[in-house]
């Protein structure tokens, strides 16, 4: 019997022989009780990717991306980023051995995963220009210099991350109805897609979950997309969002993602800002549920739903929380009173508890 982990489902994997590995997926999925009974839904539960060794759902693409650029010889490997597929990309380089070249939009990226991206010793590059502009250069430059990109353009990416739906289904016991992942790159939601595809053809399940993609509403060209049921998007010019992991303009998986929504029956929304960080404290204060902004957008996508009186109290729910609450650290503490300052002793102490 194997562990639950990312390499258990190897035989659904394209890697031939050892991958690189740091042991990821096998993710906690939790049941939300609390804010579940607050929005009168039964089975509400959250799948925590920021439990993964670098503290998102990438190091799912990573551990196979990384893997198959060793097999093709490829001697670098290249992303641009919104942080964490920089993190994540940084550590996998680090583990094989090999360097990276990662391209950030300049100030525009959360701390821990700046730190994680220099730690882990990969070519940081701040790109004066967003995301989707550092994605452009970074295709070129794999293509001048010889470069493997691991943007999810790149296939291999979206193999690691479809595991995210074989975990769910195992642990759950049978395909929720429905699906919620943040949509920034639109990949995360592509791959969970492919993966409940997968099961469903090799007979392990019979049905398949609403795929439902969350965005914030200054950044958000997929749900547009579905209102105006155009096959072909229109990118944001200029997406802003406190959720700087999903800040994306012109998601490269968009065509893929619009096709899993609409197979499934499923949809797409946007929640503002407010509704995203509140939601980042109510994982955090009602279920010890420590995620990042971008995280948060999934439940936060559900809360709003519910007040709509658009779910079935009896509705199976797994939402995807992305990455974890210290990847974001100076948005935690603008968001929080700061802590209590007093004199070392034990009177003014009491003097602040009562
Ligand atoms: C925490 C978190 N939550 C959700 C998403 C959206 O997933 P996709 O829709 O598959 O892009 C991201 C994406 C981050 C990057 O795209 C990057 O790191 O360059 C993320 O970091």
């Amino acid at each position: 019997k194997r562990p639950l982990r990312l390499w258990k489902y190897k035989e659904l994997l394209p890697v031939q022989g050892e991958p690189v590995s740091l042991q990821e997926g096998g993710t906690p999925l939790y049941h939300l009780k609390r804010i579940g009974e607050e929005l009168g839904l039964k089975n509400l539960y959250a799948k925590h990717e920021g439990m993964n060794p670098s503290g998102s759902f990438k190091d799912r693409g990573m551990t196979v991306g990384v893997s198959m650029a060793l097999q093709l010889g490829m001697k670098t490997v290249a992303c641009a980023s919104t942080g964490n597929t920089s993190a994540s990309l940084a550590v996998y380089a680090a583990k094989a051995g090999i360097p990276a070249v990662v391209l950030l939009p300049a100030g525009k990226v959360a701390l821990g995963k700046v730190a994680q991206a220099l730690m882990h010793g990969a070519k940081v590059i701040a790109i004066r220009g967003n995301f989707d502009r550092a994605l452009e250069m970074v295709h070129d430059l794999c293509i001048s210099e010889g470069l493997y990109l691991l943007n999810s353009v790149n296939p291999y990416r979206l193999e690691g991350q479809k595991t995210i739906g074989f975990e769910a289904v195992d642990q759950l016991g049978c395909v929720p109805d429905r699906f919620v992942l943040p949509v920034g790159n639109a990949g995360n939601i592509s791959a969970v897609y492919k993966g409940l595809l997968e099961y469903q053809a090799l007979g392990f399940t019979d049905s398949l979950p609403k795929m439902t993609g969350v965005q914030a509403e200054g950044s958000s060209p997929v749900v547009e997309a579905i209102k105006k049921n155009l096959d072909v998007l229109i990118p944001e010019k200029n997406p802003e969002t406190i959720a700087t992991a999903i800040r994306i303009g012109a998601p490269v998986n968009a065509e893929k993602a619009l096709t899993a929504i609409r197979a499934t029956g499923g949809c797409a929304l946007s929640v503002t800002d407010d509704e995203i960080l509140a939601m980042q404290r109510d994982l955090a204060r009602k279920e010890g549920i420590g995620v990042e902004p971008a995280s948060a957008a999934s439940v936060a996508g559900i809360k709003k739903m519910a007040e709509e009186g658009l779910l079935d109290a009896d509705e199976k729910i797994v939402c995807v929380v992305t990455g974890h609450l210290l990847k974001d650290p100076e948005t935690v503490i603008k968001q929080c009173e700061p802590p209590t300052e007093i004199d070392p002793d034990l009177e003014s102490l009491l003097a602040v508890l009562r």
